[in-house]
């Protein structure tokens, strides 16, 4: 398989990363290393040596285990790499005293998605949120910074400029924060409109959710004729776009969300929980998956974002799984997929394979959805009648009786509620005249 190598940036030459994980014994260090390599990668740093040590904790002070940094720093000097990229997050602590062990700049696991992040937004409320996510990373770290700094500059005098800088440089950042989650709300009740705006017009709503990299974009393009950009890289998609397409005359919409990864920085969660809510106000999640991975590596995936989307508040949203990358996959492998999932269509956004199969798919699903439904509206209660036509769902007959208009029309299950005080059974003439 050859990788799509991100071009460093120009005249800059790429950085080369070490990396580090330690996972508890029985951990599955392959799949850990591979996602850290993935995410190293996407960020423009080349691979060029790695250390696992199993253990229950990471030392608190030094990450790995004290007797295992010496043998560290020598892999790390042996490999030549300029940065250590760490498989969690750090404490400070441990941060400066991997750095002081060997001398190098210590890169965790969030600072490393921060960064991709920062690489990739493009949109104002992209490079808001990264920008809040950066910050609420460094404000609890200031004040081990300056000590280590004070440290360093040594001791009486130092102190107290250095204390009261840090007090400016907090206040100036905890500023900052509050400016950004001012600009973020405004931005998202824009957003929030728009949506409305879509709803009012009733036209039904698919997310495509899934982990980063299996192929949503290229589902999203394939599906609607879209040209969003697609790598083969992490995250390459930070802004929600929507798009729509038609099968049997009917509008669909289709949103393209951010990839779930597992252990998202919290930071993030609460910046791009904004981004997913474009994932929550659909009417149906398309849970994309990359069916060419090893078994194991894909029940990750899946179980990782089941447990995001429930994390968001999305648990109760109906979701279908779909497996992509169906093109890379042998006979064999087909059937044992459709065995473990016989519901699951099996798809190649790249090919087409599967996508007539799969617009149907959202089509039945949809029409599952809505109810026939008999509805006696008095005279005297027109608002009824326009709020039932702004739904914009087929009305199928109207006649005028005694007792108001008598319209048989197909609802949204969800709608059918808010009209449940004029519902009536069949042809609806003898209920209306006992009421
Ligand atoms: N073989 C094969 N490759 C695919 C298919 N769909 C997508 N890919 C490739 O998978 C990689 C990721 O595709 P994207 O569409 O960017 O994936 P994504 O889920 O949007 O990724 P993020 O935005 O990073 O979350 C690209 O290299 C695509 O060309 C498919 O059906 N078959
Ligand atoms: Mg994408």
């Amino acid at each position: 398989m050859t990788l799509h190598q991100p071009s460093p940036a120009p005249g800059a030459e790429p950085e080369h990363g070490f990396l580090l994980a330690v996972l508890p014994k029985g951990a599955d260090a392959e799949s850990e290393l591979a996602e850290l390599r993935e995410l190293a990668r996407t960020a423009g740093v080349v691979p060029v040596g790695e250390m696992v040590q199993h253990r229950d904790q990471p030392d608190r002070r030094s990450y790995v285990g004290k007797g295992k940094l010496a043998g560290l720093e020598d892999a790390f000097v042996a490999s030549g790499a300029d940065v250590l990229l760490v498989d969690g997050e750090l404490e400070p602590t441990q941060q400066r005293t991997l750095e002081n062990a060997l001398d190098a700049r210590v890169v965790d696991r969030t600072l490393l998605i921060l960064d991709i992040f920062a690489q990739h937004a493009v949109s104002a409320e992209g490079k808001l949120q990264v920008e809040l996510a950066q910050l609420e990373y460094q404000l609890p770290r200031m004040r081990g910074m300056w000590r280590h700094l004070e440290r360093l500059g040594g001791g009486v005098g130092t102190r107290g400029p250095g204390e009261s800088q840090l007090e400016t440089d907090r206040r100036l950042a905890r500023r900052r924060v509050s400016q950004l989650r001012e600009r973020l709300r405004a931005l998202r009740s824009q957003r929030a409109v728009r949506r409305k705006e879509r709803s009012r017009s009733e036209t039904p709503t698919v997310a495509l959710a899934g982990y980063t990299n299996v192929g949503k974009s290229t589902l999203l393009n394939a599906l609607t004729g879209a040209d969003v950009s697609i790598e083969n890289r992490l995250f390459e998609t930070l802004d929600p776009t929507t798009r729509d397409f038609d099968h049997d005359g009917k509008r669909y919409l289709v949103t393209d969300t951010v990839g779930f990864i597992r252990r998202l920085p919290t930071q993030l969660v609460e910046g791009f929980a904004s981004t997913l809510e474009e994932t929550l106000v659909a009417d149906l999640v398309l849970h994309v998956v990359d069916a060419s991975l090893p078994e194991d590596a894909m029940h990750e995936q899946i179980a990782a974002v089941d447990a995001v989307l429930a994390d968001i508040g999305g648990g109760e949203l109906p979701v279908e799984l779909v497996l992509n990358k169906a093109d890379r996959l042998d006979p064999l492998a087909r059937r044992r997929l459709a065995n473990r999932f016989p519901q699951a269509l099996q798809i190649s956004a790249a090919t087409g394979e599967g996508l007539d199969a799969l617009r149907g798919r959202i089509a039945d699903l949809f029409a599952d959805r809505f109810e026939d439904v008999r509805l006696l509206v008095p005279y005297d209660e027109g608002r009824v009648l326009s709020d039932l036509y702004a739904l914009g769902a087929p009305i199928d007959d109207r006649s005028d009786t005694e007792h108001g208009v008598l319209i048989r029309a197909r609802l949204p299950h969800r709608e059918v509620r808010r009209f449940a005080a004029y519902l009536v059974a069949g042809d609806g003439l003898e209920t209306a005249a006992t009421t």
